[in-house]
């Protein structure tokens, strides 16, 4: 019933603000999903009315021209960054004017994140609004625009991940005034049926890793209920409990076999176990230690049974691709094990080639796409068999955010120098620098996805939207640390808010 009267709001909305506005409070309430066509259309349709994402309702609204560039970049339009300078005075510079519409400046603020690389203007966009924000956020009068306007300040919306920015902006809204007790009543509903299937999925994951004995292993990270939510904040949809289950497989995998790598296994036995990894043999084992055996057969009985399932769905034989991420994540931990053993430190450049391979963001991507495909096509396959661009951003985004937040606990316990230390080595910059330099190499890895995003490719767009997510979580995951390895507070907070309190 509640849908039906959404569906129906959508249906008789004919302002175009108003139809943004209803599109922007679906996205952020988490309730998006269940209107995919309907927003598509009203977004199509002010595309093709307003020669082609222009003035929006022929206002000189502020916050309205960057609600409609948002959501239209987001939903990929490509839209013109030079609907902006309507509000640039003749010498060029935004009108001072401007810096006390804080909506406006907020909408400008979120807008500006959806650039690509040498789009100048947004870039003062960001810039500009940046700074105007946070010089009158303190003093702004209306509390809940504060409020949403310092969480935009500390991650933009379009960095978010998608799950929590819902749980928290749910929250926001009823409090707001102009909130909709319709929408409001949907989205907490939604919210809590999506929760329980995610418990069911993590019931049903935690049973397969408690069978596989890996969290016995104690010089390795016991972390199912992590590695579950990354999927949470990549694919939250209910209907991807298969995708779910099987990638915290993946990640659970991952996460102890990083960890024989980095902090385990001997040089020699690394040797053999990558070896045995490349044949791919389950009589390669007999040459393994007790502890890599273990682990060579979960990995090894579990990525066949997923190729097992992709078989019989869809008559594709994938063993060949899925070994080939295993053995291609494994030479890479390889490598950087002899880095460390030998003191070996690369370059920047040298480093990120390889780690964009050993943060297993690769490895993560291939397996979600068998995951969410049906049908998957010849043409998919042979594109992700050299990973795109698209796999690579989003894979350097997940390796500069992990290293950001985990590389000082590793280099204690000893581990390859990270892209902070190869930068401060190259660069002799200090640290705090360094940490600097690789957060804005985050932004240009940004503005790269954006343009890949919309470029067209034999992956369907929900992919690469997932490929952005898997960014966003790892954002989401190192904001504040080592969210993943410590288990702190924050990922705490995390974990209860998503996955255990329901909405009252
Ligand atoms: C899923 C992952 C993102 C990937 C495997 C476990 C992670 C949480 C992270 O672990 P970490 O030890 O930080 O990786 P690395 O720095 O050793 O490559 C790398
Ligand atoms: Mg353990
Ligand atoms: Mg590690
Ligand atoms: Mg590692
Ligand atoms: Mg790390
Ligand atoms: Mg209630």
């Amino acid at each position: 019933m509640l849908k039906a009267q959404v569906r129906m709001m959508l249906h008789n909305v004919v302002d175009p603000l108003e139809q943004l506005e209803l599109i922007d409070i679906l996205q952020r309430l988490g309730l998006s999903y269940h209107f995919e066509g309907e927003i598509k259309r009203i977004l199509q349709d002010l595309y093709n009315i307003n020669d082609h994402g222009g003035d929006v309702g022929k206002t000189k609204d502020l916050y309205a021209t960057a609600l409609k560039f948002r959501l239209l970049r987001q939903h990929g339009y490509n839209v013109s960054q030079e609907v902006f300078n309507h509000f640039k005075d003749e010498r060029g510079n935004f009108k001072a004017c401007l810096c006390e519409d804080m909506k406006g400046m907020l909408s400008l603020y979120e807008a500006s994140f959806l650039s690509i690389e040498g789009e100048n203007i947004l870039e003062e966009t960001r810039d500009f609004s940046t700074k105007h924000l946070e010089e009158n956020v303190k003093q702004n009068k209306d509390q809940n625009l504060s409020t949403i306007v310092s969480h935009s300040l500390e991650l933009p919306l379009h960095w978010r991940m998608p799950r929590l920015e819902s749980r928290w902006f749910i929250d926001v809204y009823r409090r707001g005034e102009g909130m909709n007790p319709i929408l409001l009543e949907l989205a907490e509903l939604d919210f809590n049926m999506v929760q329980a299937t995610h418990q069911e999925d993590l019931k049903q994951v935690s049973r397969w890793w408690k069978s596989t004995g890996l969290g016995e292993l104690n010089f390795a990270r016991d972390r199912l209920v992590e590695n579950f939510l990354w999927t949470v904040g990549v694919i939250f949809q209910p209907q991807f409990a298969y995708a779910r289950t099987m990638l915290t497989k993946v990640m659970a995998l991952i996460t102890t076999i990083d960890d024989v790598y980095d902090l385990y296994g001997t040089l020699d036995e690394l040797e053999l176990f990558t070896d045995a990894v490349e044949r791919w043999d389950i009589n390669a084992t007999n040459q393994l230690p007790d502890y890599m055996k273990i682990c060579f057969f979960a990995l090894h009985n579990s990525v066949n049974e997923m190729a097992f399932d992709t078989l019989k769905e869809q008559g594709f034989h994938i063993i060949g691709n899925l070994k080939k991420v295993w053995a291609d994540m494994c030479r890479s931990y390889l490598l950087e094990a002899k880095w460390y053993h030998s003191g070996y430190t690369p370059s920047l450049q040298e480093y990120i080639e390889n780690a964009c391979i050993s943060i297993a963001g690769p490895n993560m991507l291939v397996h979600t796409y068998f995951f969410v495909t049906n049908p998957i096509t010849r043409e998919a396959l042979d594109y992700l068999e050299e990973y795109p661009n698209i796999i690579r951003w989003s894979s350097m985004t997940i390796r500069l955010a992990d290293d950001l937040g985990t590389s000082t606990d590793e280099l204690e316990r000893g581990d390859v120098p990270k892209s902070i230390q190869c930068y401060m080595n190259e660069t002799g910059a200090s640290e705090e620098d360094a940490c600097k330099y690789i957060r804005n190499l985050i932004g240009a890895t940004w503005m790269k996805m954006n343009e890949d995003r919309v470029a067209s490719s034999p992956l369907s767009q929900a992919f690469i939207e997932i490929a952005l997510n898997y960014g966003r979580m790892a954002q989401c995951m190192y904001q504040h640390g080592d969210g993943h390895g410590v288990g702190n507070h924050e990922t705490k907070d995390y974990i209860s808010s998503l996955l255990i309190q329901s909405i009252p």
